[in-house]
């Protein structure tokens, strides 16, 4: 592989500085804004169609844009039988994501993912296994995945997992007040969910495949983002159907227009189904085209997955080596 390439590609993936995005603090609902809200359904489904067959991102840039991707994944376990000891390896897999030699090979940097992110019992198991990495936890809270435990007990859990640790938090919104357009009930839900997170970032889950209409997804994403989300996230990976590109359309035009509204930036994260690398080049393209390079940073992206780190190690591993290793050896993630 030509030097060139390689140092093109370094540049490409060089770890972007920090930048300190002021928080969403929200603002009053807007219901005449909110009703105005229309979704062309075709038009979206129509554009969305054309993503994945797009070379936006060149093959010599890949490699380099799959590290960064992995910069921006909230590595993720949310099973019935999680224990302490899986927790555990995902955080040890969170901190070395990809091989050193790997690494050697592509002249790149060490990364981590985004966060680790896990249900409130498995909190303090993964503060603790990610203490000195300066990997956040996230917690999905509020009763998920339905959100449909009682009020008090939701905001309750968000509070216990900010306490156990929890640096971001993912609330599920109760989907029926959506259904039946009760945009104020949503609006003081997130609310009161903001207020209970503290300085713990919150992520608000839309549920998307629950939501009926595209329309839904896009008033939605502006009530939550009234109520001070600071990120907006289609799914919980328990809907029949997860992330898909049109919703993701329909998701980051409304984060952009809040954007204009109101001079703050709300993140964007996909999640459920994106579980390969290809998908994930396809997502970043989405971000560039629809928000810019700002949004192309883990502070306003992250892929909500729980197996797509595999996928980019291998591909990694090809693009060093020209083989592909068995799907087994990348268990984790
Ligand atoms: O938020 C993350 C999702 O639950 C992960 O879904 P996945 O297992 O389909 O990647």
């Amino acid at each position: 592989m030509a030097d060139t390439v390689l140092s093109a590609a370094t540049k490409a993936a060089q770890l972007l500085p920090q930048v300190h995005e002021p928080r969403n603090p929200g603002m009053e609902l807007d219901l005449d804004l909110v009703r105005a809200l229309q979704a062309n359904t075709s038009a979206i489904e129509r554009r969305a169609a054309t993503l994945p067959g797009r070379r936006s991102v060149k093959k010599e840039y890949q490699a380099a844009w799959l590290l960064r991707a992995i910069t921006m994944i909230d590595l993720t376990t949310l099973a019935g039988d999680d224990t302490p000891g899986r927790v555990r390896r995902l955080c040890a897999k969170a901190a070395n994501p990809v091989r050193a030699d790997l690494l050697d090979a592509l002249k790149m940097p060490p990364v981590t993912t985004g966060a680790v992110c896990v249900y409130h019992d498995m909190v303090e198991t993964a503060v603790e296994a990610l203490q000195g990495t300066g990997i956040p936890v996230a917690a999905v809270s509020t009763g998920f995945p339905a959100g449909l435990s009682p009020f008090h007990l939701r905001v309750a859990e968000i509070e216990e997992s900010v306490k156990a640790g929890a640096k971001e938090i993912d609330i599920v919104i109760s989907r029926r007040h959506v259904l039946t357009g009760d945009w104020q009930a949503l609006y003081d839900e997130m609310r009161t969910f903001r207020a209970a997170c503290g300085e713990a970032h919150v992520k608000a889950i839309l549920a998307t495949g629950e939501l009926g209409t595209l329309r839904n997804v896009a008033r939605a994403s502006w009530v939550c983002m009234m109520g001070g989300a600071d990120f907006i996230k289609t799914s919980t990976g328990k809907e029949g159907v997860n992330a898909t590109l049109p919703v993701s359309l329909v998701m980051t035009r409304a984060i952009r227009a809040y954007h204009e509204l109101t001079g703050h930036r709300i993140g964007y994260k996909p999640a459920g189904g994106i579980s390969k690398a290809k998908d994930a080049l396809v997502y970043l393209s989405l971000m560039k085209d629809e928000l810019g390079d700002r949004w192309l940073r883990p502070d306003l992206f992250r892929f909500g997955a729980s197996s797509l780190l595999g996928d980019i190690e291998r591909q990694l591993e090809h693009f060093v080596t020209g083989r592909y290793s068995a799907g087994y050896r990348h268990a984790i993630g």
